[in-house]
């Protein structure tokens, strides 16, 4: 690869100290986003999503703690760790420090865009109140001219009448003119990244799709890189360029955006796919994922699907695969994280498929069956019961 992708993600870990246990919420994260690149992160709920975004953020909160990793921006070192004199772990000279990641990086050049607004929104002030004093603090501009730059914001993200809205509240605007507002304010610093966190799970479809509209036209026209935070592969066939499929802290898919869809190789992404709407189907038809993300805190054994997984055998419970290149899309590599390729070369054809787990049965379940036995037995225990032989690292 000939020139330095704008952000590098590289292993990156972060850890929840809980009373529980330690929560792996990201377990060795790695992914790129280049220049003026749409880049998806989906996988269900608790996958690490948001987790890892706010460590490239450099916002994660105690009992939370990044355990290792590195992050690069613009060829800078954000993040990384390296082993002091007592074998602890400290934060390396040439990563930045607190500081310098609030006042240099964090909404200057890497914006944030959550999915509820009205966080992000203080209702006891005007919204044009709000943009104004943001692009006040973060562009040095005087009070006037800071006006006219918020009014500008509201315009172009599609508010109308920008000069009377601006006096508002954010009680006043729907949840899509809110939304609205939050990527003026992620835009009114031109930063080069926005990390946006699901913006518009919230919103119904019709908003929703005006809003990904919206967002397809400024990103050509500003030139801004973005990670899209989604559980909705429908989002991501929408605005993606490249996508990383996200299950329990890892990555199991990585690809550009028609290799995903028309070329799938992970089994879980198969199963993302099962589940979204799709003309061709009824909505009978269309079934979430048998059984339930397990806890971070015990992952299971080898493959962290294998407890859902249709195509699972029994060198899946033992086998932890990292994502490998599995196919040169065009000279983008094809990663996926299942040992049914031939890049692992584990011996998955010889293996036997496994009893009593979802070996063999479909992904989509029969009309009407509901919470049938076997169904709940699937999402029972997914913890598997063998910690022991496992390769996982
Ligand atoms: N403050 C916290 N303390 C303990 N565990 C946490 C904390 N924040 C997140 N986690 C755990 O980290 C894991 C990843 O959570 P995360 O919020 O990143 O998931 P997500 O993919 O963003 O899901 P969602 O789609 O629901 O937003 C989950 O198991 C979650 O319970
Ligand atoms: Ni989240």
């Amino acid at each position: 690869m000939s020139s330095e992708p704008l952000l590098r993600v590289e292993n990156l870990k972060t850890q929840f100290f809980t009373e529980a246990g330690t929560v792996r919420a990201v377990d060795g994260l790695s992914f790129e986003v280049r220049e003026g690149e749409i880049v998806g992160l989906v996988g269900e709920s608790g996958a690490g999503k948001s987790v890892a975004s706010m460590s490239i953020m450099g916002l994660v909160e105690a009992p939370g703690e990044i355990v290792a990793g590195e992050i690069t921006y613009k060829g800078e070192t954000i993040f990384g760790l390296e082993e002091g004199p007592d074998g602890e772990l400290r934060k390396r000279d040439d990563a930045l420090s607190d500081e310098e990641i609030r006042t240099r990086i964090r909404g200057n050049e890497i914006a944030v865009i959550f999915q509820d607004p009205m966080e992000s929104l203080n209702p006891v002030f005007t919204v044009g109140g709000q943009l104004r004093e943001f692009i006040e603090l973060n562009r040095g501009l005087g009070e006037d001219e800071a006006k006219a730059a918020a009014i500008d914001m509201l315009r172009e993200v599609g508010i109308p009448d920008p000069e009377e809205r601006y006096e508002e509240y954010p009680h006043q605007f729907s949840g899509g003119m809110r939304q609205r507002v939050l990527i003026a304010m992620a835009l009114a610093c031109e930063p080069s990244l926005i990390i946006a966190d699901e913006p518009t799970t919230a919103l119904d479809v019709t908003v929703e799709g005006q809003i990904l509209d919206l967002v397809d036209d400024l990103q050509a026209k500003y030139g801004t890189s973005f990670i899209w935070v989604t559980h909705d592969l429908g989002v991501v066939a929408e605005i993606c360029d490249r996508v990383n499929v996200m299950y329990l802290g890892e990555i199991v898919e990585q690809a550009p955006v028609d290799e995903l869809f028309y070329d799938t190789k992970h089994p879980y992404t198969n199963a993302l796919l099962d589940s979204i709407p799709r003309p061709d189907r009824t909505v009978t038809e269309l079934e979430a994922i048998e059984g339930v993300m397990p806890e971070a805190i015990t992952p299971p054994s080898g493959c962290r699907f294998h407890p859902r997984c249709p195509d699972a055998r029994e060198v899946c419970k033992r086998v932890h695969p990292e994502a490998k290149v599995v196919d040169d899309a065009g000279g983008e590599p094809h990663r996926a994280a299942c040992v049914q390729h031939d890049a692992f070369d584990v011996g998955y054809d010889e293996s036997p498929p496994l009893e009593g787990v979802a070996g063999g049965v479909s992904t989509v379940r029969d009309e009407g069956s509901g919470d049938s036995g076997a169904d709940s037995e699937l999402a029972a225990n997914p913890t598997g019961d063998d910690s022991g032989g496992g390769s996982r690292e």
